[in-house]
């Protein structure tokens, strides 16, 4: 197949890591016959420093007329004292408001091997395979009136019943694709939104008698996904707490450079590690690129329906995980890859993997 992906690498470790789950779509391109036309375009601070804006309009044009976007991180801290209210990741939230994406789907899946890769206990570790359902258009991050004056800031949180609805479909619609179990995050004993979330998202589970759904407060659910992890299936929640709860869950996981992100729903669809951009690890080849390359795998899937090449580049993933390699953020025996060789090994196991699947 022919398709064309628009690449954001952005700001810190974005860049690192997006070349790496590049090097493996190239790959996947190479021994499938497929060509994937990929056009590198900035965002957040690079794109501040070029041309004074994080999200330049011919960025986002390019986005929309590409089959898929891969996006690495944005964000600097020297951005945080600077007067201008445009900030990185101003960028990013326009690009998902431009690309009208509000479904984020956040897998954070243990592969048995690794339960020990956590540094949380492994038996409260192993098991763990959930998908966090996070809104990504409303709430918090951009109901109106937002201001900020000297003294005071403001920001909103509110949902429309739409919004609800639509992330609660999907919430449902992914149980079914696999363990028919939804937990609903809010906090409906405190604010307004919530209860109207709660009620609507029991209005929609009528049309799912098939997927068992549960309602958990926001402060008992981070507290579970860190005690009961393994009985978690899909969790449905706001842009705002599964912000918040998806970084918690990448514990488990091993940290937070593994986790990948797909964002659904729009025009265009994005992909993008839950991860920043690491300033502290930025420029040393030491960043993990597999949440990167988890994201370029559920870009196969969601975009480009090449659901057995997904499949395979994450197998590719978990055989260098289970082979005890790693790079250095990862409690594996041999946490001593580099980004670079960390990808590379990631295509080397790759190969065998895309055997058998028909060009
Ligand atoms: N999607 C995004 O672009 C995104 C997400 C989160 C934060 N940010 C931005 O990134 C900047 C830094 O934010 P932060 O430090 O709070 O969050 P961060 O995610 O960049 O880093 C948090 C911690 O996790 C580590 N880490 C992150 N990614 C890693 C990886 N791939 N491999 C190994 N370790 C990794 C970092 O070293 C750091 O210790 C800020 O400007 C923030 O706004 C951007
Ligand atoms: C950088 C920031 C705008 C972003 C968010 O809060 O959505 C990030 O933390 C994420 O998780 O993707
Ligand atoms: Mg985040």
């Amino acid at each position: 197949m022919k398709a064309r992906i628009a690449v954001l690498p952005g700001d810190g470790i974005g860049p690192e890591v997006v070349r790496e789950a590049l090097g493996c779509l190239d790959r996947i391109a190479d021994l499938g016959g497929h060509t994937f036309v990929c056009q590198a375009l900035p965002v957040g601070g690079a794109a501040l420093d070029a041309c004074g804006d994080p999200l330049p309009a011919s960025t986002l044009e390019a986005c929309l007329a590409s089959d898929a976007v891969l996006l690495g991180a944005v964000g600097h801290p020297r951005f945080d004292a600077n007067p201008n209210p445009l900030k990185p990741e101003t960028g990013l939230l326009r690009l998902r408001a431009g690309l009208g994406v509000y479904a984020n789907l956040r897998p954070a899946f243990v592969h048995p091997m690794l339960a020990g890769a956590s540094p949380l206990r492994e038996e409260i570790v192993r098991g763990t395979d959930m998908m966090i359902v996070r809104e990504l258009a409303g709430g918090l991050y951009f109901a109106e009136p937002r201001s900020l004056t000297a003294e005071r800031g403001v920001n909103t949180l509110a949902y429309a019943r739409f919004e609800v609805e639509r992330i609660a479909r999907a919430a449902f619609e992914a149980a079914r694709g696999r363990r028919r179990r939804v937990t609903s995050v809010d906090k409906a004993n405190v604010l307004e939104s919530s209860q109207l979330w709660r009620t609507v998202v029991k209005e929609v589970a009528a049309d799912y008698p098939d997927v068992a759904l549960d309602h958990l407060y926001v402060d008992a659910c981070a507290m579970a996904i860190v005690t009961r992890p393994a009985s978690f299936d899909v969790i449905l929640t706001d842009n705002m707490f599964g912000d918040i709860l998806s970084d918690e869950a990448s514990v488990l996981t091993g940290g937070l450079g593994m986790l990948p992100s797909a964002s659904l729903g729009g025009a265009v669809a994005l992909f993008e590690p839950v991860h920043g951009s690491a300033p502290d690890l930025a420029g040393q080849d030491v960043a993990n690129p597999f949440g990167a390359i988890l994201s370029a795998a559920m870009l196969l899937r969601h975009a480009l329906g090449l659901a057995a090449e997904a499949a395979a580049l994450e197998a590719a993933v978990y055989d260098v995980l289970a082979s005890g390699r790693g790079t250095r953020d990862l409690a594996v025996p041999r946490a001593t890859l580099g980004t670079a060789e960390a990808g590379e090994a990631v295509r080397a196991a790759l190969v065998p993997r895309l055997q058998g699947i028909p060009a």
